[in-house]
C-alpha cells in the first residue's frame, strides 16, 4: 500500500491535472482550499476580485496565485535579490530586529512562566523570515525555546523552504516546522495560541485580506503581535516614477530571462500596485480588532515597502 505522503503527492499532481475530484482521506491542503467558504459563509462564486490588473471570479484567484508561486518557487530567492537589488534582505533584517523575537514574554503577556515564543510565519514560502526569527532569538536573546511554524498555501514554496533549512541549525528540530495552510482559514491553529504572527510579502496575494486579518486576531494570544512586511505606496513623486519604470519595465523582463516566466512577474508587480495604501491597510488591521501602536506603520525606502503592526488587546 502506498504511504500517506506518496499518496498525497500523487493526489496533488492529479488535482493539478484536474483528474481527481474526491479525496479518499482528509487531505489537509485541499480541505483548506475548500474551506474558503466555511459553513455559514455565502457562496463566493459570483464575487469578483483582482488578480494583478485582471478582474476575475474570487473562486479562481487561489489557483492562479498558486500557479504563480509554483512556477517561481525554484528561482524565487535568486529573483528576489535581482528584483530588489538585494534590498529585501535589509528590509527583512530590520523587520525581524524590530520584533525582537525571543525576548522575555513576561513584559507583554504577564505570563512569567512562558519559555520561548510560539511564532506563526504565514505565507512563509522559502523560510527567509523564519530563519531570521530563529537566528535572532538564538543569537541575540540567547533563547533556544522559540519555535516557528512556516505556513503557506503552496507546497512547492514550502518544499524550497524545507530544502534551505537543511543548512540551518534548526533542521529537523522542534523549533522549525512547515505546514500547508490558507491564511484565511486555519482550523488546525487553536484560538489564542500564538505570540507573534508574521507575514512578509504575502498578504497582497490573499483573496480576502480582511478574513486573513480576522484569522490572525483569532490565533494570537491576548497581547500577541501581528506584524506585516509588504510592498506599499512610495511617498516621493520622483522616486515613484523611477520605481514604477523599474518594476513594470525591468522586473517582468528579468523574470523572463532568469526564470523563463514573464507572466508571473508581471502579476507580482501588478499586485503591488493594487495593494492598499499604508493608511488604508492600517484601518483594515484596526477593523480586525487590533490596537494600533504609535503611527501603525513604518515606511522603508520611502514607502517602497512598509511594516505594519497591530496588538491584540490584553483583555480580549
Ligand atoms: C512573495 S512570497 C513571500 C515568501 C516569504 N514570506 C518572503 O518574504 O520571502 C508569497 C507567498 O504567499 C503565499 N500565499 C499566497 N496566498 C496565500 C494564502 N492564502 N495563504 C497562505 N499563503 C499564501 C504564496 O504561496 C507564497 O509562498
Amino acid at each position: 500500500m502506498a504511504s500517506k505522503s506518496a499518496w498525497r503527492s500523487l493526489h496533488h499532481s492529479a488535482k493539478r491535472r484536474n483528474v481527481l475530484s474526491t479525496a479518499p482521506y482528509r487531505c489537509f491542503s485541499c480541505s483548506l482550499r475548500s474551506a474558503q467558504n466555511p459553513p455559514g459563509r455565502p457562496d463566493d462564486s459570483s464575487r469578483m476580485t483582482h488578480f494583478g490588473f485582471e478582474t476575475i471570479p474570487e473562486g479562481e484567484k487561489e489557483s492562479k496565485v498558486g500557479a504563480v508561486f509554483s512556477s517561481v518557487a525554484s528561482s524565487y530567492d535568486t529573483m528576489n535579490d535581482l528584483m530588489s537589488l538585494g534590498i529585501h534582505r535589509l528590509w527583512k533584517d530590520h523587520f525581524v530586529r524590530s520584533l525582537n523575537p525571543g525576548s522575555p514574554l513576561a513584559s507583554r503577556s504577564g505570563d512569567a512562566s512562558s519559555k520561548g515564543w510560539n511564532i506563526l510565519d504565514i505565507a512563509g514560502g522559502s523560510g527567509d523570515i523564519a530563519f531570521r526569527l530563529l537566528d535572532h532569538a538564538t543569537n541575540i536573546n540567547n533563547d533556544r525555546e522559540t519555535r516557528v511554524t512556516v505556513a503557506d498555501i503552496n507546497a512547492d514554496m514550502l518544499s524550497e523552504g524545507r530544502k534551505r533549512s537543511i543548512d540551518t541549525p534548526y533542521y529537523n528540530t522542534k523549533r522549525l516546522s512547515f505546514m500547508v495552510a490558507n491564511a484565511q482559514h486555519m482550523p488546525s491553529v487553536p484560538d489564542n495560541s500564538v505570540d507573534l504572527y508574521t507575514v512578509s510579502f504575502g498578504i497582497r496575494n490573499f483573496t480576502d485580506k480582511q478574513a486573513a486579518l480576522h484569522e490572525a486576531y483569532r490565533v494570537l494570544k491576548p497581547g500577541g503581535v501581528f506584524a506585516c512586511l509588504e510592498f506599499s505606496k512610495v511617498d516621493n513623486t520622483l522616486l515613484n516614477e523611477v520605481y514604477k519604470r523599474w518594476s513594470f519595465g525591468a522586473i517582468p523582463l528579468i523574470g523572463q530571462v532568469v526564470a523563463g516566466d514573464r507572466a508571473s512577474y508581471q502579476y507580482l508587480v501588478e499586485s503591488i500596485e493594487r495593494f492598499p495604501s499604508q493608511e488604508e491597510f492600517k484601518e483594515m488591521i484596526r477593523t480586525a480588532g487590533f490596537m494600533i501602536p504609535g503611527r501603525g506603520f513604518e515606511n522603508l525606502s520611502l514607502g517602497i515597502a512598509a511594516i505594519h503592526k497591530g496588538v491584540k488587546p490584553v483583555d480580549a
